[in-house]
């Protein structure tokens, strides 16, 4: 093998045309009026820009970025399916791609015409395919399916006979996209085999995925795309913290604005004669910093800035916390767990504070309220805040018990 790198992409860009939004306003009298209107620069969105990286032999890259940033549409350039409109690219040995599986085979042939048909195009001639077309059928595990016609497959059944030929090819560089979430659990595993076996060969792997854990597994080095630009490129676990606390970021913008949204909604649903007023609800980190995505885990303090319009010795102030199918997750007040509450100044702030929150991923709602100990409401708040736990683990429920699992012979 040389020692030029298997692959190498200079100043790559590509753009677009932003077909459905430009139809959507085309009619007979705008396109009689303007009929070269469809080909204004404008028409166009530039989907990669400037993106220059190489991957030497035998390793491993993985593209993350949020939907639509191009990783997708950087990978088909790579397999050849799509051509660039600046600068080059060189893959060096033969390529084969996990992208839109089964996208090559034709309907009407049967999986076995199929096989013979897409090992063509991955390069090989008709007898090395015949060599190799047992196996193939073999590892797809089709059965007689393998000559029926491939339209009366399923999706299932149709995937596994692509990534079939396509990792029984014998590639020197493997390009995959988001095959590893495709399929069922047993397919799954066989993709992870696979990727593992080619690392172990020294094959090159460009992988694109939304799995993180799957990038920390496989992934000698990252490279994050943000709207078609490289936004951070090198080690796995500080390209993925840094991309994961941008989205955080995002996220937690959305949110907040969800929040606003959802007060001017729910204003009817602020209720209390005023004597008490809360002015102002934050989420806090262990960090302090406010937030309205939270880590299921971590620490969290739920804070409270009131007023006493009219100072009173009857004060008591209580939390809920509701899942979006509004069940109440927890709840309680200072009343509950038996606070004396007699003496507090004019202007305070509350806390509820937690030593880890363990929740479970999804999005939540909180309430909160200033009542006197027969219930009278002060200012009662309902959804004050709308907020999203979010977990590496997907359990679900609504109550997670501090556990551990243990596992011994009998
Ligand atoms: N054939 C096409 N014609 C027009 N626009 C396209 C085409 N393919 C992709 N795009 C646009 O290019 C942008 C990047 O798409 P791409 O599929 O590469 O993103 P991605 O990062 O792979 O996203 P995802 O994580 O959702 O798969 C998107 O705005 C998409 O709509």
């Amino acid at each position: 093998m040389s020692e030029m790198p298997a692959i190498e992409v200079k100043g790559l860009g590509k753009r677009f045309r932003r077909e459905i939004l430009k139809r959507d306003y085309i009619t007979w009298k705008t396109l009689l009026l303007n009929p070269f209107s469809r080909k204004k620069a404008k028409d166009y969105i530039t989907v990669l820009e400037e993106i220059s990286f190489s991957v030497d032999h035998g390793k491993t890259l993985a593209l993350i970025g949020q939907n639509g940033s191009g990783k997708s549409t950087l990978l088909k350039i790579m397999a050849g399916i799509y051509k660039p409109d600046n600068g080059q690219v060189n893959v060096r040995g033969r390529v084969s791609s996990l992208i839109e599986l089964g996208a090559g085979f034709h309907p009407e042939f049967t999986g076995r015409e199929n096989v013979f048909l897409n090992g063509t195009i991955l390069g090989l001639s008709n007898s090395e395919i015949a060599k190799r077309f047992d196996h193939i059928a073999a590892y797809s595990g089709l059965g007689e399916y393998i000559d029926a016609p491939v339209r009366t497959y399923s999706s299932g059944m149709y995937v596994r006979l692509g990534f079939s030929v396509a990792v029984n090819v014998d590639p020197d560089v493997l390009l995959v996209d988001e095959v590893l979430a495709v399929g069922d659990e047993a397919f799954a595993h066989k993709c992870e085999d696979k990727i593992n076996e080619f690392r172990r060969k020294g094959k090159t792997i460009c992988l694109v995925t939304h799995d993180m854990g799957a990038v920390e597994k496989y992934a000698d080095e990252v490279i994050w795309l943000d709207g078609g630009q490289i936004a951070a490129r090198g080690n796995p676990r500080r390209v993925i913290d840094a991309y994961r606390q941008k989205v955080a970021q995002e996220e937690d913008a959305i949110r907040r604005q969800e929040a606003l949204q959802a007060e001017a909604d729910l204003t009817g649903l602020r209720w209390g004669d005023g004597d008490v007023v809360i002015e102002k609800i934050r989420l806090l980190d262990k960090d302090g910093a406010e937030r309205a995505v939270v880590t299921s885990g971590e620490p969290l303090t739920i804070e409270l800035e009131y007023c006493q319009k009219k100072p009173t010795k009857d004060l008591v102030f209580g939390i809920g916390l509701f899942n979006a199918q509004e069940v109440q997750c927890y709840g309680t007040n200072t009343h509950l767990e038996r606070l004396d509450l007699e003496d507090l100044p004019t202007k305070g702030v509350v806390r509820f504070i937690m030593d880890r929150l363990d929740l479970v991923q999804g999005t939540y709602f909180l309430d909160v309220a200033a009542h006197n100990t027969d219930g009278k409401a002060y200012d009662y708040i309902r959804r004050s805040q709308a907020f999203s736990v979010r977990s590496i683990i997907n359990d679900v429920g609504v109550f997670r018990p501090s556990h551990t699992w243990e596992v011994f012979p009998r």
